[in-house]
């Protein structure tokens, strides 16, 4: 994955065939005006998790921009999202994440993140992803690394039940 700043991704639309379910207790997915961050996965026939998503002013770290810390929540939400579509029936949690940051996000603009086809290796998955910006710089990149927790873990039992809300996804195609 490149660490060059300024770099624009090339770019084609993709079909999106399906969304994530999400759950109104996770801050990542709690859509409020204020309170969480508020994502909807999109999964694309080509395998990638995508979502386009409105900076929210409320999340500002410097004036005018996204805080650090809520780019790591999307990223930790969307690449999460392929372990769902690896493992539905078993929860996976985030043990490392790497977050490159190479130009600052503004707030109250459409970005892009996506979740690139994951790698699996018994319980290990492992995703990587990029943020794109409106003109379709690449904005920050991410490695995540996420285990699938054990069967007598009863996270996954509440996550099943916790996780109802599915929907139709609000666009049919992404760009990325
Ligand atoms: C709608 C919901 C969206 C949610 C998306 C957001 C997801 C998150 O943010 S999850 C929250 C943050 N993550 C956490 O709190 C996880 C903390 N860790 C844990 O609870 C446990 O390590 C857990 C449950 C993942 C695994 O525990 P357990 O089943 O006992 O397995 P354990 O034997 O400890 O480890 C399993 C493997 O993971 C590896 N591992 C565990 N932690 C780490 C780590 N931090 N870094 C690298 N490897 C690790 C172990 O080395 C082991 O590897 P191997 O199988 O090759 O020997």
């Amino acid at each position: 994955m490149s660490a060059e700043r300024n770099v624009k991704a090339e770019t084609k639309e993709h079909t999106v065939t399906g969304q994530i379910p999400w759950s109104e207790t996770c801050f990542g997915c709690n859509g409020g005006p204020n309170e969480g961050v508020g994502l909807r996965l999109a999964v694309t026939d080509d395998g990638y998790v995508a979502c386009r998503y409105f900076t929210k002013e409320c999340h500002q770290g410097f004036p005018g921009f996204v805080h650090g810390g809520i780019i790591a929540s999307y990223f930790d939400e969307v690449l999460w999202g392929q372990t769902v579509i690896l493992a539905p029936e078993a929860s996976a949690m985030t043990v490392e994440m790497n977050i490159r940051y190479l130009s600052a996000v503004k707030t109250g603009q459409e970005i892009r993140v996506i979740a690139k086809p994951a790698k699996v290796e018994g319980r290990h998955i492992y995703v990587e992803g990029f943020l794109l910006l409106p003109d379709d710089t690449v904005a920050v990149t991410a490695k995540a690394h996420y285990i699938t927790v054990k069967k007598s873990n009863t996270l996954t039992e509440h996550e099943n039940e916790r996780m109802k809300h599915g929907e139709e996804p609000a666009y049919r195609t992404i760009r990325f």
